[in-house]
This record gives structure tokens, C-alpha cells and sequence, in this order.
């Protein structure tokens, strides 16, 4: 399926963390989006004089919409992109919601055979410890990452570090940081070629307002 409706361009919007960022930064670069939208339980949001219509999604489910092309554009973090690795192009780092994607364990951690790591990523996981040929057991959690080495459900984690908070808060070192992320915006293939240049013109924008931060 394409992006449908050929002059209103469709955003994936996420909801939580990266829409405060990503929110100001369209803000920045022009784009009318109104602040009382930030509280809304609204989830579709039509911005017809921007010729714009924002889909509010889990940020997990970011790349899904836009590679069926129910949505022409997305933000969404490294970390989601990695982990869903859907068919999208990737356009632009839009050096928001910065955190890193990194193994932690507790301080006492030793080596073991065929160790228990747990994590939201276990694509991400799996893949990192068999590029070092380490063979690991994956276990999915879905939040509170931090609590499976303190509970004895796991050996290591594989998750995100922003601020260092929750892992000083519960003893917990980082290890080795896998790889940094950022928010990216991303396009479908279809509606990369059909509306490109609403797309451009939309990259350019946000592209001159991070490069004025930096
Ligand atoms: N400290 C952080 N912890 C987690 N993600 C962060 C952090 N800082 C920035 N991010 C980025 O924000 C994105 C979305 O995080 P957010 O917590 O809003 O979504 P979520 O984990 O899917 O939440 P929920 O499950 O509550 O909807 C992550 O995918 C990541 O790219
Ligand atoms: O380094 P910090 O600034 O402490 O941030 C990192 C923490 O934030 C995220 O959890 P989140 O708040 O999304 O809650 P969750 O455990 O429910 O996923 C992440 O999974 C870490 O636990």
C-alpha cells in the first residue's frame, strides 16, 4: 500500500518522550503545530494550513505505519529502527531524544556459559552477542529493564542510558555501549517518490534548524 490522499502529508507522530523534542523542533522550523496539542488524547491531528496531518503512535509502531505507507513520514529512535528494521528510507538525524543503547550488569558480574540477558531489543541483543560469537540466552521484557539482574532473571540487560539515573539508583555499571541513538525522521518508499517535494521541502527546513543548534 502507498501513502494515500496525494496533497496532505501524513506524519507518524510518537507519543511520550520524543514528541515534547521532535514537537519543538517542527515549532522551529516553522511548523504551526499548537501547543494545545501537547496534552491532547486526540489521534489523528489535522494541520490542513501546514498541509500536514500527524498520526499519534506508540513509538514502537512508528516504522510499521510508515512502511504500509498509512503514514508518509515518521520519527522514530535508532534504537526502534534497529530493532523492527522495517522497509523505510532513512532521511534525516534530527539529533533529538539522545540516549545510547548499552550492555549493564551488576558490579560483581563474572562470565558464565550461555549467560541470561534480558531486554526490550532482542533483536538488537542478539544480534551484538553473535557478532562476538557469544552464545547468550534472550529474554523479552517490556519495561523496567533494570529489575531482571537485581531479581536474578538475568545475568546482564541490554537498554537504554540517558542520564545514568536508574542504573546509580540500582547499582547497576554499564558494560559497553552498543551503539548511540538519536531520533530519525524516516519516509515510505512510495510516498518518498509521490510527494517528494513536500518531503524535501519538509527536510530542508528541519535540516537548516539543526544545523542553526549546532
Ligand atoms: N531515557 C530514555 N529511555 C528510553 N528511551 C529514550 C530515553 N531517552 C530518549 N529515548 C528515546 O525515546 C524513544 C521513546 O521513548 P518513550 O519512553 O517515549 O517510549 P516507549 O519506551 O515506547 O514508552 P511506552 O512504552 O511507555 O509507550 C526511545 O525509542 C528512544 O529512542
Ligand atoms: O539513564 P536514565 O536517564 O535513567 O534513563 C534510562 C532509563 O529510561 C528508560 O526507561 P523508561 O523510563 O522508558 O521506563 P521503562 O523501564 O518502563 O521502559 C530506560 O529503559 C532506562 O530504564
Amino acid at each position: 500500500m502507498s501513502g494515500a490522499g496525494k496533497d496532505i502529508l501524513k506524519v507518524a507522530m510518537p507519543k511520550g518522550r520524543i514528541y515534547k523534542q521532535a514537537s519543538k523542533l517542527f515549532r522551529e522550523a516553522g511548523l504551526p503545530i499548537p501547543s494545545d496539542f501537547d496534552d491532547t488524547r486526540k489521534l489523528i491531528i489535522e494541520l490542513p494550513e501546514a498541509g500536514m496531518e500527524f498520526i499519534m503512535a506508540k513509538p514502537v509502531d512508528v516504522p510499521t505505519y510508515v512502511e504500509y505507507g498509512v503514514a508518509d513520514i515518521g520519527i522514530v529512535g535508532k534504537d526502534v529502527l534497529m530493532e523492527e528494521n522495517k522497509d523505510v528510507y532513512e532521511l534525516l538525524d534530527l539529533g533529538i531524544a539522545k540516549c545510547r543503547m548499552s550492555v549493564i550488569g551488576l558490579p560483581d558480574w563474572k562470565p558464565i556459559i550461555n549467560p541470561r540477558v534480558a531486554t526490550k531489543y532482542p533483536s538488537v541483543a542478539s544480534a551484538y552477542f553473535r557478532e562476538r560469537g557469544q552464545q547468550v540466552e534472550v529474554i523479552k521484557l517490556n519495561g523496567s529493564i533494570e529489575l531482571a539482574p537485581l531479581i536474578g532473571l538475568a545475568d546482564r540487560i541490554v537498554d537504554m542510558v540517558e542520564t545514568g539515573q536508574t542504573l546509580r539508583e540500582n547499582g547497576l555499571v554499564e558494560m559497553e555501549e552498543i551503539f548511540g541513538i538519536t531520533s530519525r525522521l524516516i519516509a515510505n518508499r512510495v510516498s518518498y517518490r509521490m510527494k517528494n517535494d513536500a518531503i524535501q521541502s519538509l527536510c530542508d527546513r528541519l535540516q537548516v534548524t539543526i544545523a542553526a543548534k549546532v
